[in-house]
């Protein structure tokens, strides 16, 4: 008999990113800090509501509901009207946050933004090596790429990227994680002053009037930030960031930025490049190798946190604070002004 706290959740939506939250949140494993019930579905199409159920969560039998608003008054929820984990990117600029959260300190109910980047142990052993144990030395510079080769012009009308009114581009959809990779890379969790927000220098390129490519850096004192995203290529998975201090380097590996499953530790390249000698060459030493490979991909830490959260009656995240989601939308919102990105709702 499990002696595990539980929750009830209730999922607004059948689409891509709920079938993948499903089926993480239901995954039987020993390291569970919480049993997870699908309580409820909301969706606009109950057919789909029940096939969703059905494949995903077989074991469940959650209520399915044909509107949104339906699983808000269901009784039996407990993520839902009272308490909300919503969807990066939380909202599509910093005021619509800022409403939202505020919203919900009236109400006094938990929100948070769902970066389940940031829950990953992957990463907060990241951080603990480069802030805790400064086991590259002084961070002086991140960079990360997230490309994904998506056809913008031959996709439906309907989907998300292509329309401005949901947040179309590569910026809110995929730079949002480079973003934090090298906010990771060079943000001391410890140091308020790392909470400050960088200078900010970027570009986008666009097809019509749909972001497809993104270039960004952020400088720190003393320390610089540089990330890219596009819709119109994929990128690396052998490399997803790379974060250099003074006296060696990391590299993230890994699906793409949103799955990461290791990284590797480098001490500084030696040698000269184009040295004396023919066969000059540029080395570097024994590296060690971090694996995070996770079941599933790893919706689960993201999950446990925030389920431990509310029940224990904390009204946001402990990962990722709403003021971190706010300098993260700040960010995006000066990035889309000097690339020349507006949504209607700016
Ligand atoms: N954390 C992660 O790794 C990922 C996060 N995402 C994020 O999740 C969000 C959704 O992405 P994804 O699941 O891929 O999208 P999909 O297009 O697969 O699904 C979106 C769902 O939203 C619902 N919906 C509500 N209003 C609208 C509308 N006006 N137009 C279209 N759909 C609508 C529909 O559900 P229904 O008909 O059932 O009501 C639809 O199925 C995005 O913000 C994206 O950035 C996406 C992928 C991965
Ligand atoms: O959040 C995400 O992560 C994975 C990507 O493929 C997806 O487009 C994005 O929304």
């Amino acid at each position: 008999m499990s002696q595990l706290p539980s929750i009830r959740w209730g999922i607004l939506t059948t689409g891509k990113i709920a079938s993948w939250y499903v089926y993480d949140l239901v995954l039987s494993r020993p390291d569970a800090k919480v049993r997870h019930i699908v309580q409820a579905i909301g969706t606009s199409d109950v057919k789909r509501g029940k096939s969703f159920a059905q494949k995903y969560c077989p074991e469940e039998n959650p209520s399915i509901y044909g509107s949104y608003e339906e699983v808000y008054q269901d009784p039996n929820v407990d993520i839902q009207e009272k308490n909300v984990l919503c969807e990066k990117p939380f909202t599509l600029n910093a005021h619509e946050a800022k409403e939202v959260f505020e919203a919900a300190k009236q109400k006094g109910v938990f929100i948070a933004e769902a970066m389940w980047l940031r829950h990953r142990p992957l990463v907060l052993e990241l951080q603990r090596l480069l802030h805790q144990e400064k086991a590259i030395g002084e961070v002086f510079r991140a960079t990360s790429d997230f490309g994904s080769e998506l056809d913008i012009p031959n996709l439906p009308l309907d989907k998300y990227y292509r329309q401005n009114a949901l947040g179309a581009g590569s910026l809110l959809d995929m730079g949002i994680y480079s973003l934090t990779w090298v906010m990771l890379g060079l943000d001391d969790p410890g140091l308020v002053a790392n909470r400050e927000k960088p200078k900010i220098l970027a570009s986008q390129d666009h097809w019509e009037d749909i972001e497809t490519a993104t270039s960004a850096i952020l400088q720190y004192p003393g320390r610089q930030g540089i990330f890219t995203s596009t819709t119109k290529a994929s990128g690396n998975p052998d490399l997803l960031a790379r974060i250099y201090g003074t006296t060696g380097s990391i590299e993230v590996h890994g699906g793409c930025p949103s799955l990461p499953e290791g990284f590797t530790v480098y001490p500084p390249f030696e040698g000269e490049p184009g040295g004396k000698e023919a066969d000059s060459k540029i080395t570097r030493g024994r590296e060690r190798l971090y694996d995070f490979k996770a079941p599933g991909r790893g919706f689960q830490y993201q999950a446990d946190n925030i389920a431990l959260d509310v029940l224990n009656g904390k009204l946001e995240s402990s990962i990722i604070p709403q003021a971190e989601t706010i300098r993260v939308m700040e960010i995006m919102d000066e990035i889309r002004r000097q690339g020349g990105t507006r949504y209607p709702v700016d």
